[in-house]
């Protein structure tokens, strides 16, 4: 029966992945969105992608591929070692302007930039779904999470305060200061190619700090947009546009950003790998990372569950953005009880999955990003099979950079489940108890995100408590994607540690001052000591 719904399905696919290929795509995907990328001042050759107050780059031409179909969109001059020299000094040189301005005046610059991309909010979200691969109405989301936390950062202009501490010395005042570190550098990843850079430079800016970023080498015709919006926000203001300042570039320009002082703040976005290497060379320098790694989520469902939530949570937890979602979830541990209910539902949804073109309506998967990931995609399902599992459903690649998103049916120990594949690949495996579940969702090495479905108030508490997930992402009833700006954003483990977003995370991106004031003409010491 399912391998009969399967076989259809397969060709669905295929055929729909082919017509791609024929007819969509014969014009060029620049001639054909040209008033997107003119908006934005792109052209197809000789983009400039350094900004440092002016644009420029003498690094070498790198391409922005459209995953549909490996079409080179555009080509970018991106920055070299020398470009980011000069443009980590020209952010120092506007940052001491910019912090000067009482904070509630560079919240109304924040407010603008919001405005700024509100009008391009539809845009910009096409740029990414072209660029990156992910469905349109997930790129235009990205662009809203930039405004959503572009509100958070206005609101917080007006409320960051510091505190006032009980000195234990007569006619003395102990205070708190929080003031900006200096540059903060954002080093993203691929798959956020916007909201990344949104959610620091919101924060670092309002917090009185420049920016200067290094996007994904695959994604820069996007950040050139945003830092065009941005440019033109900052002189409307008559402030020095060098405040946000763009460097494109790969490894050897990410290399040396992380190293150099002059970056105080380094947050880094990317893989558990290269994370580990970052961390390591600005600690070593003694500067404050903010480190946002691989994860490895789980959603753990419980016999009591709403089971129609949970599988309509799992499915788009699971698929959406063809699991390139930090947060995507990646195992699924369901009591032995319902487990093959739930399969059966989640194999049905499976099949209802339109995999396609990003920007038409009605698809819920894109193609992954590369063709390296479509690699990645066989060789996980190998290891699988290798180590004793099986493929429930999916399984095969579709032609392109696209795959068939697929289930799979795996034991709590085995080795593969351990890695985070960057793919829809949903591991499912079964538990008796609930410290059973807890200790499969904590036995793997990241630490972002994890979930659980029950009705249970006992079991919500215990899995939120100190014998419960170990992530920096803990959810009930809702999967373990679509976090929201208000709260930190972080993960535990080799997911790094690093917060971003909400919360108090703004206090990562300030030199915390304790200063103690003495009103009183005399000068007792604290402790008590007497020197006589
Ligand atoms: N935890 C989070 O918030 C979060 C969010 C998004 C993505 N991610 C993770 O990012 C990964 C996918 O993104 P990716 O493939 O772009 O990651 P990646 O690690 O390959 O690259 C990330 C960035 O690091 C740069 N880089 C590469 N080598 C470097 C070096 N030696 N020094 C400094 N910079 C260097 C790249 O040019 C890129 O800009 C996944 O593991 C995903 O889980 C995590």
């Amino acid at each position: 029966m399912y391998a009969l719904r399967q076989g259809r399905f397969i060709a669905t696919q295929a055929s729909q992945v082919s017509r791609f290929y024929s007819a969509r795509y014969m014009s060029t995907i620049y001639d054909k969105h040209k008033d997107t990328f003119e908006r934005f001042g792109i052209t197809k050759s000789g983009n400039k992608g350094v900004f440092d107050g002016e644009w420029k780059g003498s690094g070498p031409v790198i391409k922005s591929i459209n995953p549909v179909n490996n079409e080179v969109i555009a080509e970018v001059i991106s920055g070299n070692v020398n470009d980011l020299n000069t443009a980590l000094d020209k952010v120092a040189e506007a940052q001491k302007l910019w912090r000067d301005l009482p904070v509630p005046k560079r919240g109304e610059v924040l407010l603008a930039m919001r405005q700024t991309l509100v009008e391009n909010l539809e845009p910009l979200g096409k740029v990414v779904a072209l660029e990156m691969g992910k469905i349109l109405p997930e790129g235009i989301g990205e662009i809203q999470e930039y405004i959503d936390i572009l509100e958070y950062a206005l609101g917080l202009s007006r409320m960051m305060k510091g505190s006032m501490i009980p000195s234990e010395r007569p006619g003395h005042v102990m205070l708190e200061t929080w003031n900006p570190l200096g540059t903060v550098g954002v080093i993203s990843a691929f798959n956020f190619p916007v909201a990344v850079y949104g959610w620091n430079s919101a924060i670092a800016l309002v917090t009185g700090n420049g920016v200067l970023w290094k996007p994904s080498p695959t994604t820069p015709l996007v950040s050139i947009a945003v830092t065009r919006l941005i440019e033109k926000t900052l002189r409307d203001h008559n402030l020095p546009s060098a405040l946000c300042s763009l460097v494109t570039g790969g490894t050897e320009v990410g290399s040396s950003l992380a190293a150099d002082p002059r970056a105080h703040v380094l947050s880094f976005t990317g893989s558990t790998k290269v994370g580990r290497e970052v961390g390591q060379v600005v600690q070593g320098r003694f500067g404050k990372s903010i480190l946002e790694l691989g994860g490895n989520n789980a959603i753990i469902v419980m016999e009591d569950c709403d089971l129609d939530l949970a599988a309509r949570a799992i499915l788009f937890a699971a698929v959406g953005t063809a699991g390139q979602r930090c947060t995507t979830t990646r195992r699924l541990i369901v009591h032995e009880n319902i487990y093959d209910t739930l399969i059966e539902r989640l194999i049905k949804a499976y099949g209802q999955v339109k995999v396609g073109d990003p920007l038409e309506e009605g698809v819920l998967c894109g193609p992954l990003h590369t063709k390296a990931a479509v690699s990645v995609y066989e060789e996980t399902l190998k290891k699988v099979q290798e180590q004793g599992g099986k493929i429930l459903f999916g399984g095969e690649a579709l032609g392109g950079n696209f795959v068939k998103p697929t289930l799979t049916r795996v034991d709590k120990n085995m080795e593969v489940i351990k890695e985070e594949a960057f793919v829809p690949i949903l591991h499912t495996m079964t538990f008796k108890t609930l410290d059973e579940a807890i200790a499969i969702n904590n036995n793997v090495a990241q630490g972002l995100s994890s979930s659980i479905f029950t009705q249970n108030p006992e079991t919500i508490f215990k899995w939120i408590g100190p014998a419960g997930s170990d992530c920096g992402i803990i959810n009930v009833n809702i999967p373990t994607n679509g976090a929201e700006i208000g709260g930190a954003f972080g993960g535990e483990k080799a997911t790094g540690g690093g917060r971003e977003s909400g919360s108090d995370s703004w206090k990562q991106y300030c030199r915390r001052g304790t200063c103690t004031i003495n009103y009183s003409g005399a000068l007792p010491l604290a402790q008590g000591i007497n020197f006589g």
